[in-house]
């Protein structure tokens, strides 16, 4: 468990709804390593910020979570297991935003528009760091130096609404890195941006993480901004994980037909001249699911009476590549892409 700083095991955020039982999230394993960037990817509606606010216990009240949710602050010791926290006590409370920060898509949820940007940031530093006002603010201006913002002093006095989309998303970060978590949960950060300064936020993340040691879990519908940050990745598709692997496999060795779809639509990885191709059909709403595999009604190796039989298990096709699909065969490392389709 060493270099495990959170250990996630057979997570499960059930919603009881009035057409019935969503299973947003349905049996996900996966562990974060120290220093290290897990990328989810899928979809829309595949249960990756449901994952995410799990572990921070911010789903709504309203879904039953099970499972185990394992924070190794330290290598060697216990770990806590976040699923077993009061979703309000005071325990979460100080890991949130102390062991664990987010960052999200829309800076403005992370933000009160009526207070200055310098005020919510020691807000943190003051409940995590120093109770010393003015020591919290030098923090937060060098945490607003770190994120490449010019005029750093100035910053800290004006208003979320005072700056542009990609300087909120700066101070965001800024605000989540002041209190130095040792868990990044970025969901979507970059989504809403232009691709240059996308671009710019991405290589920010990347270089924050070194120069802390943090971890990161990075969630994403965009494989090109996996290839840019992730170390491994985990593919969501409704509610379950059905690849998980790292980053190199991933681009050269994907298994699951689901992951390969993806991949096939992806711009950089179309070959010259040929359409990309988007997927068929759209991600059902995870109520009342048969049995068998959930990728079933897109997939296009499926067979009646084989895949739509009994709930398919992840197979481990190499040492950490496991492919949930019951074609995936064993293959040595990167050779996936050979075996698949031929
Ligand atoms: N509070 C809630 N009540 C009921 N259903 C919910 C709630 N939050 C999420 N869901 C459902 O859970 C499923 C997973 O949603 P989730 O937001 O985790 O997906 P996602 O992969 O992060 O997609 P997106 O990128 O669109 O947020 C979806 O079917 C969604 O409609």
């Amino acid at each position: 468990m060493g270099d495990t700083i959170l250990d996630v095991k057979n997570l499960k955020v059930h919603f009881d709804l009035d057409e019935g039982l969503l299973k947003a999230v349905d049996g996900v394993d996966f562990t974060l390593k120290r220093k290290q960037t897990l990328g989810i990817v899928g979809e829309s509606g595949s249960g990756k910020s449901v994952s995410a606010q799990s572990v921070l216990r911010i789903v709504s009240s309203k879904a039953k979570v099970e499972g185990e949710l394992l924070l190794y602050r330290a290598a060697g010791q216990e770990p806590i297991d976040l699923a077993q926290l009061k979703a309000n006590g005071a325990e979460i409370r100080s890991i949130r935003g102390g062991d664990i920060a987010m960052i999200f898509q829309e800076p403005m949820k992370a933000f009160s528009p009526i207070h200055t940007i310098g005020n919510q940031i020691i807000e943190a530093i003051l409940l995590h760091h120093t109770t010393n006002k003015n020591e919290a603010k030098k923090i937060a201006i060098q945490a607003l130096r770190d994120v490449g913002m010019s005029n750093p002093e100035q910053r800290y006095d004006q208003y979320p609404h005072e700056l542009s989309g990609g300087m909120r998303q700066r101070a965001m970060i800024a605000m989540a890195l002041s209190c130095n978590p040792s868990i990044l949960i970025a969901d979507e950060p970059t989504t809403a941006l232009d691709v240059t300064v996308q671009a710019q936020v991405l290589d920010l993340i990347n270089a924050l993480k070194e120069k802390h040691d943090t971890s990161v879990m990075f969630i994403t519908h965009d494989l090109g901004v996996i290839a840019e940050t992730a170390d491994e990745v985990a593919v969501m598709y409704l509610g379950q994980i059905v690849e998980y692997t790292d980053v190199d496999t991933l681009f050269h060795g994907a298994q699951h037909p689901y992951t390969r779809a993806l991949l096939e639509s992806m711009p950089s990885v179309a070959k010259e001249g040929r359409r990309l191709k988007a997927i068929e059909g759209t991600v059902p709403t995870p109520i009342n699911m048969p049995k068998g595999c959930r990728y079933y009604t897109r997939c296009t190796l499926a067979q009646d009476g084989v895949c739509n039989v009994d709930d398919i298990e992840m197979v481990p096709v190499h040492e950490g590549h496991g492919v949930r699909c019951l074609f995936a065969e064993p293959s040595p490392k990167g050779e996936g892409e050979v075996a698949y389709g031929k």
